[in-house]
């Protein structure tokens, strides 16, 4: 319950901060609404006396307060309906903001790996717009019943006490109502995980870009039958849970209606004993049926306002854990040039929600303008070094420090607005060629020499031969006009877009020629490293080359032989041919293989 009031209340709060005379309004004819059609029943009671005893003048009266209480019961609702739906309207986006923001704007990529993250988020998505919408409304409905529920109790009580007992007997519905609600929630709770399993299937089967794998190894059955089976596992726990919640909340309303019978039989005897007049009867009647639908209607509306309650908890629970990740507030400024280098002392790291660390007692200096190489194997810990390097996540233990000075201490936004990054797991972004490029250097997205520029210097400019437009070529396949590209095109403009800034004190490739073969990504990182010497020496900016292929980055100043998560051996070339440890065997074993 309290999450209930506590999420009703958040909701009332951001209506107020969106448009307070729209909700002020909303609650007003909301109020009239509510009222209206309680005193509708004592004057109609009024009515029917007056009419009976044959006083016109009253039974006049009556009759236009009927009317005024009807017409205000028909029209302020409809009124109020598009105040809060105007309502809805603007917190929704401001919701759907947020939790953009919440996931995309934080410091860390660590909520991403947390599967507990993974289904609430499935859940908020879910539920968002009816946060917004539907519990606006909820909302707006709670307070209007809270008001016609107070003047029917007056009213029934002054009929006679016990009918106070009515409302009373509204209480064991909501109950269940509110255990219904929530055996649902679990299930749809309990259900995400499988259901999330059957649409990454669904997507996997529907893809074209795992078609090919799945055409060569025969799956199309098997993951069909994986998906049909996640997805019945997904619905039987749906359907179990609303089962369930449909036996509960038809017991509580036929509770309700055994009350309903027994109250009006208690005034109907008074009646026939001739202590009360047709008027009573009729207010009687025309009440216990609006308390009928008061109590239908909260049962409605507490389940709307449970959902709310459990939608705010949950964006309460993710905001919770996207601070929980913010790094302390930094005291520094990223230096505009790095003097003495990067260094990491004792650096451990266990990735979020998994016990086993992958990079364990790391100790490595970046020099200052160097060129940098991580080797090794399939899994040996190289991206996860770069990642803690871009901080996409705290370090679990040990420091990184930049020219002596904590890493944590510098705006994690700075930092990154000053590094620049190829990755193996480019994005695709499918806009024009100019703003794939482009969004590398916000600042230059419109500049075609800049994008240009960035093109040539990743060695990419080919790929605009094959594009009828030049830069301005509409990509990817979603687009009727669009053009598809080949997996190393996409790849190429990726590295163009890394290049969009000039000046980055640490730039990294992290096996971004993947598609290229072993000779020619050797002649790109090659080229890269000679340009990043020159940069390097008037910035002290870093390179950083992780490639797995030991040929490749043999023209790097610093090669570190990364494997099981620890710096294995580290040196130039020359220095580790010399050592004849991991890097020589490795080398020579890959030479063998390559010639
Ligand atoms: N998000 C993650 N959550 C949990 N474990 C992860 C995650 N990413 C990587 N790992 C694990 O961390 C270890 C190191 O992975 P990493 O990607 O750093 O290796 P790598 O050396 O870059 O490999 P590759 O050459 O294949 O890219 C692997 O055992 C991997 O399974």
């Amino acid at each position: 319950m309290i999450e209930v009031v506590r999420g009703g209340w958040e909701l009332f709060v951001i209506a107020w901060q969106e448009s307070r005379y729209r909700l002020v309004l909303a609650v007003v004819l909301m109020i009239a609404q509510a009222s209206a059609m309680p005193l509708a029943a004592p004057a109609l009671a009024a009515l029917t006396d007056s009419a009976l005893a044959g006083d016109v003048r009253g039974a006049t009266v009556a009759a236009v307060l009927v009317v005024v209480a009807v017409i205000a019961a028909l029209t302020a609702g409809h009124f109020a309906h598009i105040f809060y739906f105007e309502l809805g309207d603007r917190a929704v986006p401001r919701l759907e903001r947020e939790l953009i923001e919440m996931t995309n704007g934080s410091a860390g990529l660590e909520h991403h790996e947390r599967p507990e993250y993974a289904d609430k988020l499935q859940v908020l998505r879910q539920e968002l717009h009816r946060a917004g919408w539907g519990s606006m409304e909820g909302l707006l409905n709670s307070l209007g019943l809270l008001v016609a529920i107070s003047i029917t109790a007056v009213l029934l009580a002054r009929l006679n006490p016990l009918l106070l007992l009515l409302p009373l007997a509204a209480v064991p519905p909501l109950l269940l109502g509110r255990r219904a609600e929530s055996i649902v929630n679990g299930a749809r709770e309990r259900s995400a995980p499988p259901s999330r399993h059957a649409k990454h299937l669904f997507g996997l089967v529907a893809s074209a870009a795992s078609a090919k794998e799945l055409r060569v190894s025969g799956l199309e059955s098997e993951l069909r039958a994986r998906q049909r089976r996640a997805w019945d596992d997904a619905s039987e726990e749906l359907w179990r849970g609303e089962r369930r919640a449909v036996v509960l909340r038809t017991g509580g309303e036929l509770f309700f209606a055994v009350a309903y019978v027994l109250g009006t039989l208690l005034v109907l005897r008074d009646a026939v004993a001739g202590r009360r007049g047709v008027g009573d009867v009729l207010l009687v009647l025309t009440l216990a049926s609006q308390v009928n639908q008061q109590v239908t209607s909260s049962v409605a509306t507490l389940q709307e306002m449970q959902r709310t309650g459990r939608v705010m908890g949950n964006l309460r629970w993710v905001r919770a854990l996207v601070a929980s990740q913010a790094p302390p507030p930094p005291d520094r400024d990223v230096p505009r040039l790095i003097r003495d280098g990067v260094e990491l002392r004792g650096v451990s790291f266990t990735y979020p929600g998994t016990d086993r660390p992958v990079i364990a007692d790391v100790d490595l200096a970046l020099p200052a303008g160097g060129t940098v190489a991580f080797v090794g194997e399939n899994g040996a810990g190289k991206t996860t070094l770069v990642k803690l390097l871009c901080r996409f996540y705290p370090v679990t233990t040990g420091t990184v420090t930049l020219d002596g000075t904590d890493f944590t201490r510098f705006p994690v936004d700075e930092w990154r607005a000053r590094i620049a990054t190829g990755f193996q797991d480019f994005a695709r972004f499918e806009l024009l060629a100019r703003e794939n490029v482009g969004v590398g250097g916000l600042a230059e997205i419109e500049s075609a020499d800049a994008v240009h520029d960035a093109l040539r210097r990743a060695r990419a400019e080919d790929v605009l031969d094959r594009l009828e437009d030049g830069i301005e070529t509409q990509l990817g396949k979603t687009y009727a006009d669009g053009v598809e590209l080949s997996g190393g095109q996409w790849q190429k403009l990726a590295l163009g877009r890394a290049m969009m800034r000039r000046d980055p004190l640490l730039l990294v490739l992290d096996e971004p020629t993947s598609a290229l073969d072993a000779q020619a990504e050797h002649r790109l990182f090659e080229r890269y490293a000679a340009g990043a010497r020159e940069v390097g020496r008037r910035t002290g900016a870093i390179t950083l080359l992780v490639s797995h292929r030991f040929s490749t980055v043999r023209m790097a100043d610093l090669i570190v032989v990364v494997a099981g998560g620890r710096v294995r051996e580290q040196g130039s070339h020359d220095e580790l041919m010399a050592a004849n440890g991991l890097y020589a065997e490795l080398y020579t074993m890959q030479a063998a293989a390559y010639a």
